[in-house]
Parts: C-alpha cells; structure tokens; sequence
C-alpha cells in the first residue's frame, strides 16, 4: 500500500483541510497519515477561530511519520505563518521525500483568512525550490504571481511567472472564474489546458484540498504529472457532482461517490 502525508490543518465540519485530504487518499487506494498544522472551528458557512499548533509540536509530528514509515509523498496545505512554513521547509529538507505537492492555502471558501499576510515570501524562498506541483487557486496565484488574473489569458501567464520562480509544475486552478471549470497545467513540456464542465452547485468546499490530495495519491501511484492531474481534475468534478448537503452554507464534495450511494449503501 502506498503512503501518503497530509502537513495541513484540520477542518472540525469534514470537508476541507487534513479531513479531506485523508479520504481523498483513501478514495485514491493509499494510506493516508496526517501532520496537523493548525486547529480551525470552521463550518460550511464561516470560520469561527484559527488555533495554530505550536512548531516544536508540528517538527515532532513530521519527525513521528517519518522515523517509523516509508514516505511515498507528501501534500502541504495550510501553513499559516512563515515560521511554520519554515520549519515544514527544514524537516522535508532533513527527510527528503520524493514528490511534495503544496497547495498556498490562504483563504476558505468562506472568504476568511487562514494565513498571516507576508508568508508569499517565505513561500517562496523555503519551499518553492522543493515542490514538485503548486497548486494556487486564482486569488494565491494573484497574490504569488503579482498579476491580476482577469480571465483565462491570465492564468497561463501566472503559471508561467510562478514557474520563472523556481518551481518546478504549476496548477493554475479556475475554479473562481465564470464558464467551464478550467484549469492550466504548466511543466517544463509546456502548457496544458484541462477544461472540464462547470457543476451548478454550492458543494465546493474542501475543492482544492481534496483535488491537490488526489494528485498526490496519483502521483505516488507512478502516474506522470499530466495523467495524475488529468485523472484528479475529472475525480474533483464527478465529486462536486454526486454531493449532498451538510450543513447551511457550500457544503463539502463526496469522496466516495464510487464507493457508496447517497444512502451509504456499498455499491
Ligand atoms: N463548480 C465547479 N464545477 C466543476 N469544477 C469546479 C467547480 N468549482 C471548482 N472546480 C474545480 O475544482 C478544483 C479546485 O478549484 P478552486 O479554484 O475552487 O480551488 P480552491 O479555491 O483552492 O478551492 P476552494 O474553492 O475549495 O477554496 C479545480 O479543478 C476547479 O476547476
Ligand atoms: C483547515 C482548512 N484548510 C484548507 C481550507 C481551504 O480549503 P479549500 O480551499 O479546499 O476550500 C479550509 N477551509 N480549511
């Protein structure tokens, strides 16, 4: 069985951060294993509080996976201060793991902030250099590009500024614009435009976790970056498409849709 690692935080209502990530690798055939990064009571409708853990308790967590288990790859979500982002930075240095795929996590669906202002930098000196895929949805690649992104042009013109940076695959997600859901891939290949339907549906938190997780899983799988995105982008959109409602406000995405009927039925 391949092992996946989430260093992310946790989301109490299920449907985004660590608790997403785990069954997006568990729907993707691996075993998943979490490193929490900071406590959120967040809901389908708001964030209530930001509770950081503290770094000395994040570096003995990584430290507890990886004395003890083999790695097949690590996804980063929420960071959410620059001295955390820096310690994540040292340890997957000390340990090495093959593939990482960060996704900047900074806002929720809800719009609050789940990240201090200034750590783009940190970013982008600590951990841009070892990401295999960045995964910034329009505002992130806004804030880590320095470009308005007014539509779809845009977003191939970000990606390829966030690749001049230094890192190495770049996932320029669409998800916040109007028409299909596009998305641009940018590797040292070239460009690749992944456009899939728009779902008409409130059901998008926890989207971009749970797709970043999935790429992860099928990137530890062997897959080569475009398959593994390919296969993750149309597993997101049959997710948003099969959800149910939980709660008042964007409710989560279904992870098992292939696994059971809205009734919890196996199928
Ligand atoms: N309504 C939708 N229908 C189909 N695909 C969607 C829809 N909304 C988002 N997506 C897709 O979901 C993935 C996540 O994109 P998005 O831009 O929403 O990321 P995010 O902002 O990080 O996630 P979130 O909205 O959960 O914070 C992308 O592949 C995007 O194209
Ligand atoms: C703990 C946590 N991490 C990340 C997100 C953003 O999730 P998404 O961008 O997928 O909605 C979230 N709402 N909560």
């Amino acid at each position: 069985m391949l092992k996946c690692l989430s260093v992310a935080g946790s989301d109490c209502s299920g449907g985004a951060g660590i608790q997403a990530d785990l069954k997006a690798f568990s729907a993707n055939e691996t075993f998943g294993m979490s490193v929490i990064t900071s406590v959120v009571a967040e809901n389908t409708t708001r964030v209530l509080s930001v509770f950081n853990v503290p770094v000395e308790e994040i570096q003995k967590q990584i430290d507890a996976v990886f004395e003890d288990i083999h790695v097949d790859a690590v996804k980063l979500g929420m960071l959410p201060t620059a001295e955390i982002i820096s310690a994540v930075a040292d340890k997957l240095n000390e340990y090495k793991p093959s593939i990482i795929v960060c996704d900047p996590v900074m806002v929720a669906t809800s719009g609050d902030a789940l990240s201090e202002g200034g750590t783009v930098s940190t970013m982008r000196e600590k951990l841009f250099p070892i990401v295999t895929l960045l995964t910034p949805n329009i505002p992130e690649a806004e804030a880590i590009s320095g470009l308005e992104i007014k539509n779809e042009n845009y977003m191939e013109k970000a990606a390829r500024i966030i690749m001049d940076m230094g890192v190495k695959n770049v996932l320029v997600k669409g998800g916040h614009l109007t028409g299909d859901a596009v998305d641009y891939l940018c590797t040292p290949e070239g460009v690749h435009k992944l456009a899939c339907k728009r779902v008409d549906s409130p059901n998008t938190h926890g989207t971009g976790c749970t797709l970043s997780s999935a790429i992860t899983a099928n990137l530890a799988h062997g897959m080569d970056m475009l398959s593994a995105v390919t296969k993750a982008k149309n597993y997101i959109t049959e997710a948003i498409e099969k959800s149910f409602t939980v709660g008042k406000g964007h409710s989560p995405v279904n992870h098992f849709y292939d696994y059971y009927d809205l009734k919890g039925t196996v199928l």
